[in-house]
């Protein structure tokens, strides 16, 4: 199958991407982009999560800080934090400024920090649906989810599934293909991670507004 590429050559500048999602968000709360994140930092996010010790990844939880809780019946994926001491870091990090930037030039979104992590969801593992953040919390604004998984088949299953409100029970599939982005609003949209027949890694990170002002 023929994907449209999103993602810019060597030299050629993101804003075109940059201006879909902002368009979509403004339509739609929502943006899922095939071939999207520039390959060489999707392939250097990569070979970094696969370096890794499993020792490095932890159980995930839910909640922040003092409410952080480890509910396997919810979430049974590994997560490790990204910080900008490895290279594949500092490139995913800068490449979410200049996203962050880009939004809020356009949508006024008020963005001021970012935190992600790396998934790894073993065969069979899931996350239930739920909100990443709830509504009123002004914590966490928008959702981003960037895939890095090569080659993945449809019978290997472990789609995101996006609901539009509390009552959508059918939602919308997003395939975990290598290089591509969802990003939605986080407050909007109930989401979940179904079981998968082979491991699969993503990176999942959410742009914050600056609580102190908020
Ligand atoms: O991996 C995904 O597709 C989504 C993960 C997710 O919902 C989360 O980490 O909150
Ligand atoms: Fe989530």
């Amino acid at each position: 199958m023929l994907t449209k590429h999103l993602a810019p050559l060597d030299g050629e500048s993101d804003a075109p991407l940059f201006d879909k999602i902002a368009t979509d968000l403004r339509r739609d709360g929502f943006s899922i982009n095939a071939n999207a994140l520039p390959w060489h930092i999707a392939q250097a996010l990569l070979t970094h999560s696969q370096s890794m010790h499993s020792q490095q990844f932890e159980t995930a939880g839910i909640g922040r800080e003092e409410n952080y809780n480890v509910n396997q019946a919810i979430r049974s994926d590994a997560i490790c934090w990204i910080t900008g001491t490895s290279f594949a870091g500092s490139q995913w990090l800068a490449w979410c400024q200049q996203l962050q930037d880009h939004l809020n030039q356009k949508l006024f979104l008020g963005l001021f920090s970012f935190e992600s992590h790396y998934a790894c969801f073993q065969p069979g593992a899931f996350f239930k649906r739920h909100y990443d953040t709830f509504k009123g919390d002004k914590n966490r604004v928008l959702s981003v989810v960037a895939y890095l998984n090569k080659d993945w088949q449809q019978s290997d299953g472990g789609e995101l599934v996006l609901y539009k409100d509390e009552q959508d029970t059918k939602g919308k599939k997003i395939h975990p293909e290598f290089a591509t982005l969802a990003i939605f609003l986080s407050e909007e949209f109930p989401h979940e991670v179904l079981p998968a027949n082979r491991q699969r890694l993503s990176v999942t990170g959410w742009f914050r507004v600056n609580q102190f002002n908020g």
